[in-house]
């Protein structure tokens, strides 16, 4: 197994810096379906740009690495202690090399190991099979979407679709449930694994584990492919659309699996996948360790070049009046806020700081370390490496979903003067009525666009907060030419509460029995 190691290295690469090909065919789909010309569409486009830019530059997807799981068939005898020490040293070393993001955070102290090691992570399970040869599968499954798995405890009262029995109509309900309650916060258009039966661990595992089918597979139970059938078409008449804009398309896959349960309960547990749908496999020789061949259709067979063609080709041909772009050069001023209105494309020049959890709590009750009276805060954790001469660079730098400072969000915005609030998912009433009282925008980004916004940084100006880690750390980035909408503006409108109110009245529509 010389070629071990050399072979996890490259799975982890390839799993986070190419998505593989059923996911981009299913994104494909999506771009054919959705209207044209609208939000949705639109982000539709920057997402297949961003997935060829993260093949081309060989960096990732999106900066939320995730969790790394890794699933290892091996024959009887395969050593299992070895492997497991090879990995994880292939998960330093990609993270070493900015493939991955420094993502094993201490939940009490939050200091970040730096490595992606630590207790419980990487997740490394074993099983032994028949085969003479070794699988090794990975998921990278971020933070955002995982925050949206739910799980329901069955009968249930659940809100827009009520009562859900012990059946397979009480199963639907929590399907549909489930897809309306995530919004755009876990980076729709998504995939989902359910899992019906076991107990609250073994279920989740159940459902993570759908995710690991291929997109296009037909479930071979006939009640599951029902319900799976029924999903798919029904999900998208919700109207959330790409990244909770709104649209036709809001579910790219459903996979539904069965396990016993006990007699007192009835899980129905729903893991929750982003369009960033990062998960491969290898299958390794046995004695040499070398790869074989890869589990799923590789993203270079489903190229994305045309696409991006396209879409810069269709963008040059934009008439400069026709673009309603608002560029904004930061500081910038309460009239140049007061005169967004939800819809408006916003262009973000100057200085753009990011910040997310640890800062915005630190920030209730300590000074901040520059001025921010008109500032532009972005919700991202990127990927950041350093070069020889000491200079951080930019590697990927999405946006992180925003909801997450609620609490924080209004206070902040009235306390240093910040203008502008960029992220994505939208915020509460609270910073919607922060953003009306002071005259503050929220900006959302598209989720999961990592290189596509990544090289909108032209230059790292400094960082604040290191002691944070590099995903929480306060950098001040020089931008130019950032793009997002405006979601929320200062005159108490927000397309994020429109949204959920239509995909509410859309859920309650599907009340009534289906399975009986
Ligand atoms: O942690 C991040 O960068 C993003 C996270 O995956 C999210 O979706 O909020
Ligand atoms: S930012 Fe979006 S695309 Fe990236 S991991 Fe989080 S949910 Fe997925």
């Amino acid at each position: 197994m010389q070629h071990f190691y050399q072979s996890v290295y490259d799975l982890i690469v390839e799993t986070s810096t190419n998505l593989p090909g059923d996911v981009r065919r299913a994104v494909q789909a999506a771009t054919e379906k959705e209207d044209k010309g609208t939000r949705s569409a639109l982000s539709l486009s920057r997402i297949s740009d961003n997935i060829h830019m993260a093949e081309c530059n060989v960096s990732p997807i999106c900066q939320d690495t995730g969790m790394p799981t890794f699933i290892i068939h091996c024959p009887v005898g395969a050593n299992q202690i070895i492997m497991k020490k090879q990995i994880l040293e292939a998960v330093a070393n990609a993270t070493k090399a900015s493939k991955l993001r420094t993502n094993s955070v201490d939940s009490l102290t939050g200091a970040n190991t730096g490595d992606n090691l630590g207790p419980g992570t990487p997740v490394i399970h074993f099983e032994q099979w028949e085969r003479d040869e070794v699988e090794v599968k990975l998921i990278l499954k971020g933070g955002g979407c995982e925050n949206k798995n739910i799980q329901y405890s069955l009968p249930a009262e659940l809100e827009g679709v009520g009562k859900a029995g012990r059946d397979l109509d009480g199963i639907r309900k929590c399907i549909m449930h489930a897809v309306y309650q995530a919004q755009g916060q876990g980076c729709s258009a998504g995939f989902i694994g359910v899992g019906i039966g076991g107990d609250r661990t073994s279920g989740y595992e159940l459902a993570k584990h759908q995710l690991f089918r291929h997109v296009d597979d037909v479930n071979p139970h006939p009640e599951l492919r029902k319900v799976e059938e029924y999903v798919m078409e029904h999900a998208n008449t919700l109207g959330i659309g790409t990244m909770g804009f709104g649209g036709q398309v809001t579910l790219l896959g459903c996979k539904v699996g069965v396990a016993n349960r006990l007699p007192a309960s009835f899980f129905v547990s729903v893991a929750y996948n982003c369009w960033a749908f990062r998960r491969q496999g290898v299958l390794l020789n046995p004695e040499t360790g070398e790869i074989n061949g890869w589990s799923y259709p590789r993203g270079s067979e489903v190229s994305f070049q045309e696409a991006f063609e396209a879409s810069a080709e269709a963008a040059k041909n934009v008439k400069e009046e026709d673009r309603r772009e608002i560029v904004l050069t930061t500081p910038i001023s309460e009239e140049q806020i007061r005169s967004l209105k939800v819809g408006d494309v916003v262009v973000i020049n100057g200085t753009m700081h990011t910040g997310r959890d640890a800062l915005h709590k630190y920030l209730m009750d300590h000074d901040a370390p520059i001025d921010l009276n008109g500032a532009a805060i972005y919700h991202c954790g990127p990927v950041m490496s350093k070069d020889e001469s000491g200079e951080w660079h930019v590697k990927a730098a999405g946006p992180t979903t925003s909801i997450r400072e609620e609490p924080y969000q209004g206070d902040i915005i009235k306390k240093f003067g910040i203008r502008a609030v960029i992220g994505k998912g939208g915020m509460g009433p609270k910073t919607l009525a922060a953003l009306k009282d002071h005259g503050g925008v929220y900006l959302n980004a598209i989720g999961g666009a990592a290189q596509y916004y990544a090289q909108c940084f032209k230059k790292v100006e400094g960082v604040d907060f290191m002691e944070f880690g590099i995903p929480e750390a306060m950098w001040h980035l020089e931008t130019e030419g950032f793009a997002a909408i405006v979601t929320m503006d200062s005159h108490g409108n927000s397309l994020h509460a429109d949204v959920e109110k239509n995909a509410f009245e859309k859920l309650s529509a599907l009340k009534e029995p289906v399975f009986k």
